[in-house]
């Protein structure tokens, strides 16, 4: 029985993308590749592909968080915090559920970061719906990165 995972994006397929592991017995966070090798140049804000998408249940979310390495040994960010996977983004219609790690360079130089490069790491959580949720009528998701409107 499938619980909770990541799967290949069928664009991804021949690519020789490795699904995310937790690198040590205790960690909380499944580590996550760069799927291509992309090049942000000072300040640049991208969109970093990982070829992946993610299946859960449905009072679960996958929280992705960056790794504590990433600002002094890349000199890179995560610039929205932390990104959150909703059960509902894995194969929408518009991208398959592709799960991007939105970078920013907060160098002065440009960053490589290499196509297999442990860049976020993935923490599957559970999470609480408030009173009164059953009531609202809810939309289906079609996309991400702003799909719901601005
Ligand atoms: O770092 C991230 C954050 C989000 N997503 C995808 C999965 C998520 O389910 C979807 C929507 O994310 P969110 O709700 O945080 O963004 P939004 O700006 O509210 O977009 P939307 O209107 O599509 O909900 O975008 C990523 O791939 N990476
Ligand atoms: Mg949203």
């Amino acid at each position: 029985m499938k619980t909770r995972g990541f799967e290949v994006l069928s664009s991804y397929e021949n690519a020789g993308i490795n699904l995310p592991v937790r690198s040590t017995e205790h960690s909380a966070g499944y580590d996550i590749e760069a799927a291509e090798t992309v090049t942000l140049a000072p300040g640049e804000i991208k969109l970093i592909p990982t070829g992946l998408k993610a299946y859960m249940q449905a009072d679960e979310v996958l929280y992705m968080y960056s790794r504590s390495s990433n600002p002094r040994k890349k000199g890179l960010v995560l610039i929205n915090s932390v990104g959150v996977i909703d059960k509902d983004y894995y194969n929408n219609p518009e991208n398959e559920g592709h799960m991007y790690m939105q970078m920013r360079n907060i160098t002065e130089h440009d960053v490589l970061v290499e196509k297999g490069e442990r860049v976020v790491q993935g923490v599957f959580m559970p999470f609480l719906v408030a009173d009164g949720d059953d009531d609202v009528e809810k939309a289906v998701r079609a996309g991400g990165f702003g799909s719901t409107g601005a």
